[in-house]
């Protein structure tokens, strides 16, 4: 954590009404244009061109300019600005004008002047992982993913598990109203040998009546 390499702190974030700026419309720039506005960003690409698939796509705003003439004032109605140009220089140069505007840059060709990484990942309704090498090597990040995502395969008892303790969340929220004592009782259901029994049988009505059990029988 403390060395000269530049970090970054990891956030999943929803992006629902961002507005997203990516500048080229490209191979990199329409892939990160359509991530971006799959989860939900109001996204607008400028560019001198677009790509097919960036064409195909009327939810996202396509504005033809060549994007040495954007300023403040133009960069400064985005929350995010991603510089995906095949120009070096370009990049640099709007990501580091669009950074002292105090907006969120990612510079896919250079992750050292980037305020953000985009991570290799995954996420559904239960679990999100995402996984960066600091911009090592998209590859071997990808290989991280799949062993994580593989190891989840594995062991189908951690999904089953997220899914109860989320149960006793909210039973626990519902029977107690002092956080404090709601989070030793979480932690205390969790290690308990019976509930962890039942849950390994896949036995969920039981690990749960365990689960209120510990509840009812604690002193508060
Ligand atoms: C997730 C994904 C997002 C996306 O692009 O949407 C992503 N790269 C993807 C694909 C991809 N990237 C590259 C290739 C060509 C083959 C190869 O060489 O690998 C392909 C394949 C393809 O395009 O299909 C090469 C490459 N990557 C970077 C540089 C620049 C440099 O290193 O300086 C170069 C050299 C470019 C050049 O030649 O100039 C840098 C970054 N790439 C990142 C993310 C960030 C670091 C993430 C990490 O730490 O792992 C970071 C730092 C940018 C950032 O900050 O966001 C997407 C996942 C696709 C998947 O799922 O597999
Ligand atoms: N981070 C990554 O994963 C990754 C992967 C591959 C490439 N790259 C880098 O990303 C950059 C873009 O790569 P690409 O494959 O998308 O290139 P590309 O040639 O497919 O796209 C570049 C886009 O930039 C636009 N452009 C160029 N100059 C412009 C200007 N002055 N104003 C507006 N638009 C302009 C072009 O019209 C084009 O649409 C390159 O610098 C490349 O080295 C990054």
């Amino acid at each position: 954590m403390l060395s000269q390499v530049h970090h970054y702190f990891p956030i999943f974030l929803d992006l629902t009404n961002v507005k997203v700026l990516v500048i080229g419309g490209g191979k990199v720039g329409s892939k990160r244009a359509s991530k971006f506005r799959d989860y939900g960003a109001e996204v607008t690409v400028v560019s001198l061109d677009f790509s097919e698939d960036l064409a195909t796509r009327n939810d996202i705003i396509k504005v033809k300019l060549d994007a040495s003439i954007l300023g403040e004032e133009f960069l400064s109605k985005y929350d995010i600005i991603i510089t995906a140009t095949s120009d070096q220089s370009l990049n640099s140069r709007l990501c580091s004008l669009g950074k002292s505007l105090k907006k969120f840059c990612n510079n896919p060709t250079n992750p050292n002047e980037s305020s953000f990484i985009v991570p290799i990942f995954y996420e559904d309704d239960d679990v999100g992982i995402a996984v960066t090498t600091m911009g090592k090597s998209s590859i071997m990040s990808k290989v991280i993913l799949d062993k994580a995502l593989e190891a989840l395969k594995n062991d189908p008892k951690i999904l089953l598990e997220i899914k109860v303790m989320n149960d006793v969340k909210s039973l626990l929220k519902s029977k107690i109203k002092d956080p404090s004592i709601r989070y030793n009782l979480y932690h205390k259901i969790f290690i308990d040998k019976q509930f962890e029994s039942f849950i390994n049988d896949g036995n969920i009505d039981s690990a749960m009546k365990r689960a209120e059990e510990i509840i009812n029988g604690s002193s508060f």
